[in-house]
């Protein structure tokens, strides 16, 4: 930031390392008060907003200003081959990749196009958590995950290469930089060995409709149709296809895991919660043996939940580094008992997530506000219906409800440090789940 700009107040800095030993000590910036506060962490400025009043100055007001992403170290490595969607400048590139993004895969039309895949996939994990053990992964779904869960450990916690951006000793130490090289490097190859297979279905060899299950056909094809037709402003290089494909891939499938995550910690910890939802959920399905996407439209308290779960844990809490919009949707004065999980907060319908209401903001605001809100939400709902209609779930080892772990772990999202153990039991058995218990050995 240049010298002599008129910055926020920020509380008092040690040389070198800046504002870092308050966020350190506080182990949450909720406790530096102010609606506006400025931070240098090690090298790099930070503006925090926690109250409406300033997350709206930033993300309306002057949102032209923060459009773009500030590019760390490791974020440079990761975008080698193109800006992709999340971290392209604010520009005529980035207008371009987000409009093909929206229209060929994140619009209405688009999500309702993917429900076949979506209930395919919420059965799956049906059958896993009703005991038929757990199927075997393909290779690629596994290197994705796997993948996804090493871009997390590379961005948890602080980087001293990202921090001190100056210094290359700082890098060498960190080491951050080459973990994603090495990621990027290995998610590309999985990525060169999808689209490879989807070129070979496409071409018929196996046999199959390559177009499958969803009017779209996946993000790749999707992709490379834009590219043969031509006419674009900026022209697409295969590179920042793959890059927008991964962008893609990691800020929905870890975003959406780790709600749900958060969501079912939340019903568990909240016994009356969880009854009230199932008896909701129950009661508007009855005698139904599947959930489908044409149920969600009944089942509003699972909306709440979800709702609820992201005001509590917001998984993308700094929406961008430079503006970082820090836990406005935990700040007392704007929820009453803001400690406390009530997805009737939500019942009027007075406050949504969609980008006007600054005192909750889980998918951001203005110009880069989450494209793929409406794909989370539906399926997101899916899930949690699917979870709480045909199953009840216990804590294990008689664990009480007051002692599920809530310890949160930074990294690309917020997600739980420690995985959620709960033992399912089969209440609303489905079809499959029928079949499989009453076929006699
Ligand atoms: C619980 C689920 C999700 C949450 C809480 C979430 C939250 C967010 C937030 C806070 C941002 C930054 C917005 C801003 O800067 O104002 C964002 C950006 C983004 N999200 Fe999501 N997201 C979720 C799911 C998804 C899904 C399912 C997709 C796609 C399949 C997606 C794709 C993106 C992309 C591409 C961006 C960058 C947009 C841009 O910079 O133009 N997200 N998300």
């Amino acid at each position: 930031m240049a010298y002599g700009l008129r910055l926020p107040p920020g509380p008092w800095r040690l040389p070198l390392i800046g504002s870092l030993h308050h966020l350190v000590a506080a182990r949450s910036p909720t406790v530096l008060k102010a609606p506006l506060i400025y931070l240098k962490l090690g090298e790099v400025p930070v503006v925090v907003a926690s109250s409406p009043d300033a997350a709206r100055e930033i993300m309306k007001t002057h949102d032209v200003n923060f459009a773009t992403r500030p590019w760390s170290p490791t974020v440079k490595v990761l975008m080698a081959d193109g800006e992709g969607l999340v971290f392209a400048r604010y520009g005529p590139e980035w207008r371009q990749l987000r409009k093909i993004s929206i229209l060929e895969l994140l619009s209405a039309r688009r999500v309702q196009s993917f429900r076949g895949v979506q209930e395919e996939e919420v059965g799956r994990h049906r059958g896993v958590s009703a005991g038929r053990g757990r199927e075997p992964q393909p290779e690629d779904r596994r290197a994705h995950k796997r993948h996804g869960r090493a871009l997390h450990e590379i961005t948890a916690g602080f980087s001293l290469g990202d921090l001190f951006t100056s210094s290359r000793l700082a890098s060498l130490i960190g080491g951050t930089a080459r973990r994603a090289a090495v990621n990027r490097r290995k998610m590309f190859e999985l990525m060169d060995y999808v689209i490879k297979q989807h070129e070979e279905l496409a071409e018929g060899s196996h046999g199959h409709s390559y177009r499958g299950h969803c009017e779209g056909g996946s993000s790749g094809r999707a992709s490379e149709d834009i590219q043969k037709e031509g006419g674009l402003e900026v022209p697409l290089t295969m590179g920042m296809i793959k890059t927008v494909i991964l962008d893609l891939f990691v800020a929905g499938s870890e975003t959406s895991a780790s709600t749900l995550q958060w969501a079912m910690s939340e019903l568990v910890s909240n016994p009356e919660v969880m009854q009230r939802a199932q008896a909701k959920v129950r009661e508007k399905l009855q005698g139904k043996t599947t959930v489908t996407e044409d149920d969600l439209i009944h089942l509003k308290y699972i909306k709440l939940v979800i709702k609820e779960t992201l005001r509590m844990h917001p998984v993308v809490p700094y929406v961008a580094s430079a503006k970082g919009v820090s836990r406005v949707m935990q700040g007392h004065g704007y929820w009453d008992d803001a400690a406390t999980f009530k997805p009737e907060w939500f019942e009027a319908g007075t406050v949504d997530s969609k980008g006007t209401d600054f005192e909750y903001t889980p998918f951001g605001a203005g110009r880069r506000i989450c494209p793929g809100m409406a794909f989370a939400q539906a399926s997101m709902e899916l899930v949690l219906a699917a979870l709480l209609y045909h199953f009840d779930w216990k804590l294990p080892g008689g664990m009480l409800p007051s002692e599920v772990d809530m310890t949160e772990e930074m990294g690309i999202n917020v997600r739980r440090k420690h995985d959620l153990y709960l033992h399912p039991i089969v209440s609303v058995p489905t079809t499959c789940m029928i079949e499989s218990y009453t076929t006699v050995p």
